[in-house]
């Protein structure tokens, strides 16, 4: 246990940490989560007492938070409600139901679509996890394919697809193939269909089905919704040049002056606009919690990292909320969700559990799912979780890297970011050469205390505080004022002298306050 020891002179302050036990205790901090909850009133931040949450910790979307007279619902609430529900109306791209997948993986070994820092079988790997991430999917088989044409309409040179075509059309059993390229056109699919026999899918296609079965709020749903907008769009383009079967798609719909193309376009259009109303709207209350919750002075830690690397693992033994759940899958986590957990000095953080990432990741997806981490700009510290037991770390660390590029994140948050090397269960003797990086292992529980330890130093810098240990005198007015101005930490009784040492967390400024008011 570490904690904050009165070894000090009258008004000088400690600013390290340092290991042992008050005598006497006054008014210790409440164990948390509870007391963080405390801090945020009834409703908890952002959403900490979310309804239906899918038991996998409280959400940030301030659904259901009860944060305080502007959550009340009206009216509009309801009609905007109806129109949320309405929009999530939609059939799945892919049906349900058990897939037996035959994986198709593209190699290209020779000029520039040549992958430079990946290797196929880890591309390979990644493709089964996706697939192994649905319920009930399986990868029955799985073919490396040479390609030097991956651009070209059916991907492979002619010899090479009528070869593939025979392999395929000779397996038995299959349901579909995953051909592992981000996204193929609505010609290629129904050409390669024809050819194969089954249904073929693209790494969108798969990524999207699993968003949309990961996603639990309603923020989430939406943005699943507005990242399948492009997928739908390419699909009408293609099926409604037929829609009667013979050509209508510039025939003009009786009486409306436009035709069924410019139909269709219209209202996807407008369930575009709606879609992103929707988030807008949503968004606005989930700020306004952050408001409170920056008002109210609690420090967020935002986790980010590759998609599986432990996020989730590691804030449930940073915070202990057993609700959590890591799982062994992409994409676990979908929603933003905050967790309460004390640091070393009893400071109390809040740790944002994020999307993970993925390489290759189409960019619209990353577009409509950025919206969800421009939270993190919001946080006072960013800790970039690794698998370091991954053998493409180095890869995924890149990716991780370009992706929080693009959301212009400020440059301070950048430039203080922590970097946790996890599961160094899996790496024995592992020891990291970065600077600013600790090994841990979130699941062993490895590593933490010096991890907590760094934390409390990163997010003390990064809010322009420090923890402090005050001589006061009993009789004066300082214990209360820095009840008022501070958050107590601690308070070491020395009756004899009639003083007491407050360990106090405590704001630059308000500490120059408290030099100015009391400068014995
Ligand atoms: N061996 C080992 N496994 C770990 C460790 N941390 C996490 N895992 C496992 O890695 C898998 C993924 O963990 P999660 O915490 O769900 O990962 P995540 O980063 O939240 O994943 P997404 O939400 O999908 O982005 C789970 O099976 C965990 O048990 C660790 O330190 N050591
Ligand atoms: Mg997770």
């Amino acid at each position: 246990m570490w904690t904050l020891r009165a070894a000090v002179r009258p008004g000088a302050w400690l600013s390290r940490v340092v290991r042992g036990r008050p005598a006497l205790r006054a008014a210790p901090p409440p164990p948390c989560p509870e007391r963080v909850l405390s801090a945020f009133g009834p409703g908890g931040p952002g959403g900490l007492r979310g309804r239906g949450g899918g038991g996998r910790g409280p959400r940030a979307d301030g659904r259901g938070s009860g944060a305080g007279a502007e959550e009340e619902e009206g009216p509009e609430d309801a009609e905007a409600e109806a129109e949320e529900e309405e929009l999530l109306r939609r059939e799945p791209l892919l049906p349900a139901g058990a897939q037996r997948v035959c994986l198709v993986h593209p190699e290209v070994k020779w000029g520039p679509g040549r992958p430079q820092l990946t290797r196929a079988e880890w591309q390979v790997a990644e493709a089964r996890a996706l697939v192994h991430t649905l319920d009930s999917w399986s990868v029955v088989e799985t073919m490396v394919v040479p390609t030097k044409t991956p651009d070209r309409k059916l991907v492979f040179g002619k010899g090479t697809l009528e070869q593939l075509t025979e392999k395929i059309r000779g397996l038995s059993g299959i349901t579909a193939v995953f051909l592992n390229v981000e996204r193929m056109s609505v010609p290629t699919k129904k050409e390669l269909e024809a050819a194969w026999g089954v249904q073929v899918f693209d790494r969108v296609t798969v990524v999207l089905h699993i968003f949309r079965r990961n996603a639990r709020t309603k923020e989430a749903r939406l943005q699943v919704a507005l990242a399948e907008l492009p997928l739908l769009r390419s699909h009408m383009k293609n099926s409604i040049a037929h829609p009667d079967g013979r050509g209508g798609s510039s025939r003009y719909i009786m009486g409306s002056g436009e035709s069924f193309r410019q139909m269709q376009q219209r209202l996807m259009k407008e369930r575009e606009l709606k879609i992103h109303r929707a988030l807008e709207r949503l968004r606005r209350k989930r700020q306004l919690l952050g408001t409170q919750r920056r008002r109210r002075e609690v420090p967020v830690v935002s986790m980010v990292g590759y998609t599986n690397c432990g996020k989730t693992t590691l804030i449930k033994a940073l915070t202990g909320d057993a609700a959590m759940q890591p799982r062994d899958q992409l994409f676990a986590t979908l929603d933003i969700t905050a967790h309460a957990g004390p640091l070393p000095s009893g400071m109390t953080v809040v740790y944002m559990d994020t999307i993970g990432f993925l390489s290759q990741l189409p960019h619209s997806l990353i577009e409509s799912f950025s919206a969800t981490l421009v939270d993190v700009a919001h946080s006072d510290l960013i800790v970039h979780v690794r698998d370091l037991s991954h053998p493409e770390t180095e890869l995924q660390k890149a990716s991780v890297l370009s992706a929080l590029q693009s959301l212009r994140l400020p440059t301070p948050l950048l430039d203080s970011m922590l970097e946790v090397h996890n599961k160094v269960d899996l790496v024995p003797g592992y020891s990291p050469s970065e600077p600013r990086a600790l090994a841990v292992s979130a699941l062993l529980g490895l590593g933490l205390d010096e991890l907590k330890a760094e934390l409390e130093d990163a997010v003390l810098r990064a809010t322009g505080r420090q923890v402090l240990t005050l001589r006061v005198r009993l009789a004066g007015p300082q214990l209360s004022w820095l009840h008022k101005e501070a958050t107590v930490q601690d308070v070491h009784v020395v009756p004899e002298d009639s003083v007491a040492h407050v360990t106090v967390i405590i704001s630059d400024s308000a500490y120059g306050k408290f030099r100015k008011l009391f400068p014995e």
